[in-house]
């Protein structure tokens, strides 16, 4: 494993889930960052698909004390440079397209590319690529496919996101090629729009506990 994986593999090790945040606003960064930190989780995937998201990135890397932020949504590798230049630690895409992964292999942080397919994810781990995510992991065909898919190739390793909750999180992370969940439930968007950290805090509490 070269030294960007080993460093993803510390990152998405650190704690059980990985908080995926859509967030709207640069003034809720911050507090929602501390929130999720103060209950365990520590890497937090912060998407690209709000205007907001790149500011966030920016703001959470140059604040928040005991987290590794990363970029999510990442499509393009215009929005990838754009990602380092704000500082993320990690990048996320949903799937991976020839030009993402040209881009990802010159960049200088790890990239998390997404995947839904034994044949893709083959493809990924060829051009070293071992920590894939697995995504839309419950329409794609959930514990029972991931458990499949890790006969034939059990040194590539996942983080399931999409449709992953509290009710399922544990089955996968009981998963041998499971190495951490991601998932949007412990920043509930009413919670973030009242403002109410503390509920966040309980919800990454819980969810560091499933580890
Ligand atoms: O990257 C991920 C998803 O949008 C998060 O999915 P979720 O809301 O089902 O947890
Ligand atoms: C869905 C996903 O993988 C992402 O937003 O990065």
């Amino acid at each position: 494993m070269n030294a960007r994986e080993a460093s993803l593999f510390s990152i998405l090790t650190a704690a059980p889930v990985v908080p995926v945040l859509t967030i709207e606003s640069v003034a809720v960064a911050l507090p929602l960052a501390r929130a999720l930190v103060a209950g365990g989780l520590t890497a937090l995937e912060v998407t690209l698909r709000t205007p907001a998201g790149l500011d966030c990135i920016r703001a959470i890397a140059a604040e928040v004390e005991g987290c590794d932020v990363g970029a999510g949504t990442v499509l393009e590798p215009r929005q990838l440079e754009a990602a380092v230049e704000a500082g993320a630690k990690f990048l996320v895409s949903p799937g991976a397209s020839p030009n993402l992964i040209s881009a990802a292999r010159d960049a200088p942080i790890p990239f998390l590319p997404g995947v839904a397919t034994a044949g893709e994810a083959m493809t990924l781990a060829e051009q070293g690529f071992t920590a894939l995510k697995f995504f839309p992991a419950e329409p794609a065909g959930g514990t029972s496919y991931l458990k499949a898919i890790g006969a034939p190739l059990p040194e590539i390793k996942f983080c399931p996101t999409g449709g992953v909750g509290p009710k399922n999180a544990a089955d996968y992370l009981a998963l041998a090629n499971v190495i951490c969940v991601g998932g949007s439930w412990v920043a509930p968007a009413d919670a973030v729009s009242q403002g109410n950290w503390t509920r966040i805090t309980a919800l990454s509490r819980e969810a560091a506990s499933l580890g």
